[in-house]
C-alpha cells in the first residue's frame, strides 16, 4: 500500500515561507480533506509532492520514494491541479492518448476513463471547444488514466455542474474502497463532509490539525439540542433550573448548548412541557473549520494518528 509522505517539507519563496516545516502521511483506503484558508499553501505542497517544484528543506515522497524518481509517474499517481490544461488544438481523445504512450499505459485506458468521466459522447472534439467542467472531467480522466494508487486533485469540483459534484463525491469514495490513497483540496466544507474520512488542514504554511474528521468536528462544535414547543415560559423555567442556556430563534424553535436530547426530553417531559420537535444538532465541518481557522494565532499543530 502507497502513502504520501511529507516531512519537515519547507518551501520559501523569496524569503516567505509559503510551507513550514510541514510533516503528515496520508493514507491509503480513506479520502483525506485537505483544507485551509487561501494562501495557506496547499497548492504548493501539491506541487512539491509531484516534483513540481523543490523543496528549500524537507521532503516529499511516495511510497517511499521521490515522484522525479518514479519510472512511467502516472502508473503511480494520478494528480489533477488547478492550472492544468490539455492542449486546446489536440481532441480530448487524442490529449490522453497520447499521455498513455508516454507511460506505457494501454491506449484502451483512454477511451475507458472518457467513459468513466462523462466524456465519452465529447471525446473527438477540441479541447478548445470544452467547457470549464468538461476540462475538469478530462483532467479527472487523464488522472485515472493510469489506474493509480494514489490520486491527488486540487479543487476537483471547480466549474463542474450538480451532477458533476455528486458524481466526484461517488467516485472518491469508489477510488477509497478499492484501498487507494486520495489527498484532494477544497474550499467548499459541505462538499468535503460528504467524501473525506480524514483531515489535513493548513494555516500559513504549517500544519493546524491532522485528524478523523469526525473527532475534528466533534473536539470543536458543541452538541446541541433543537426543541420547539408551545409553551417557552415552562420550557425556558425547566431548562433554567436545571443550568441550560436556551435561546429562542426567530423561526420558534429552541437551541440548548452543550445538551443531549434524552436529557432534554426526560426534563421538558417530567414538568409538563409539550414538545413539537426535539432534535440533536450535529456540528458542521464549516463550523469547526472556521472556529479552528478564525483563531489562527494559535498556531497549535494537533496530530493524531488514525
Ligand atoms: N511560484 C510562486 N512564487 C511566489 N510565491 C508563491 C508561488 N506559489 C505560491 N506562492 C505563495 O505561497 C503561498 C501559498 O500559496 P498556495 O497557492 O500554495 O496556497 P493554497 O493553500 O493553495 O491557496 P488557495 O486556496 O488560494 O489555492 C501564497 O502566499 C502564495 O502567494
Amino acid at each position: 500500500m502507497t502513502s504520501i509522505d511529507v516531512h519537515a517539507l519547507t518551501k520559501e519563496y523569496g524569503g516567505r515561507r509559503a510551507v513550514d516545516q510541514l510533516t503528515f502521511t496520508v493514507r491509503p483506503g480513506r479520502v483525506t480533506g485537505f483544507l485551509g484558508p487561501n494562501g495557506a499553501g496547499k497548492s504548493t505542497t501539491m506541487r512539491l509532492v509531484l516534483g513540481l517544484d523543490r523543496p528549500t528543506s524537507g521532503s516529499a515522497t511516495i511510497g517511499g520514494r521521490p515522484y522525479a524518481t518514479l519510472r512511467e509517474p502516472l502508473r503511480h499517481v494520478g494528480a489533477l491541479l488547478d492550472a492544468e490544461a490539455a492542449h486546446g488544438s489536440r481532441t480530448g481523445r487524442d490529449h490522453l492518448r497520447a499521455l498513455a504512450v508516454s507511460n506505457r499505459i494501454p491506449q484502451r485506458r483512454a477511451d475507458e476513463v472518457l467513459e468513466e468521466t462523462g466524456l465519452a459522447l465529447v471525446a473527438r472534439r477540441r479541447v478548445k471547444t470544452y467547457s470549464l467542467g468538461m476540462r475538469r472531467r478530462l483532467g479527472m480522466a487523464a488522472a485515472l488514466l493510469g489506474d493509480p494508487e494514489v490520486v491527488m486533485l486540487d479543487e476537483p469540483s471547480n466549474g463542474l455542474d450538480p451532477e458533476g459534484i455528486v458524481w466526484i463525491r461517488g467516485l472518491l469514495r469508489r477510488l477509497a474502497g478499492e484501498g487507494r490513497t486520495i489527498l484532494v483540496s477544497s474550499h467548499l466544507m459541505n462538499e468535503t463532509a460528504s467524501f473525506a474520512d480524514h483531515l489535513v488542514v493548513l494555516g500559513r504554511g504549517r500544519l493546524l490539525a491532522d485528524t478523523p474528521m469526525r473527532e475534528f468536528i466533534d473536539a470543536r462544535v458543541r452538541p446541541r439540542v433543537r426543541i420547539r414547543t408551545t409553551d417557552a415560559t415552562g420550557l425556558r423555567t425547566v431548562l433554567g433550573r436545571h443550568g441550560y442556556d436556551a435561546v429562542e430563534h426567530e423561526e420558534g424553535h429552541w437551541s440548548v448548548d452543550h445538551a443531549r436530547v434524552d436529557d432534554i426530553g426526560r426534563l421538558a417531559s417530567g414538568a409538563g412541557v409539550p414538545i413539537l420537535e426535539l432534535a440533536a444538532e450535529e456540528g458542521t465541518l464549516e463550523q469547526a473549520y472556521l472556529e479552528l481557522t478564525g483563531s489562527e494565532a494559535e498556531y497549535t499543530a494537533q496530530r493524531q494518528e488514525a
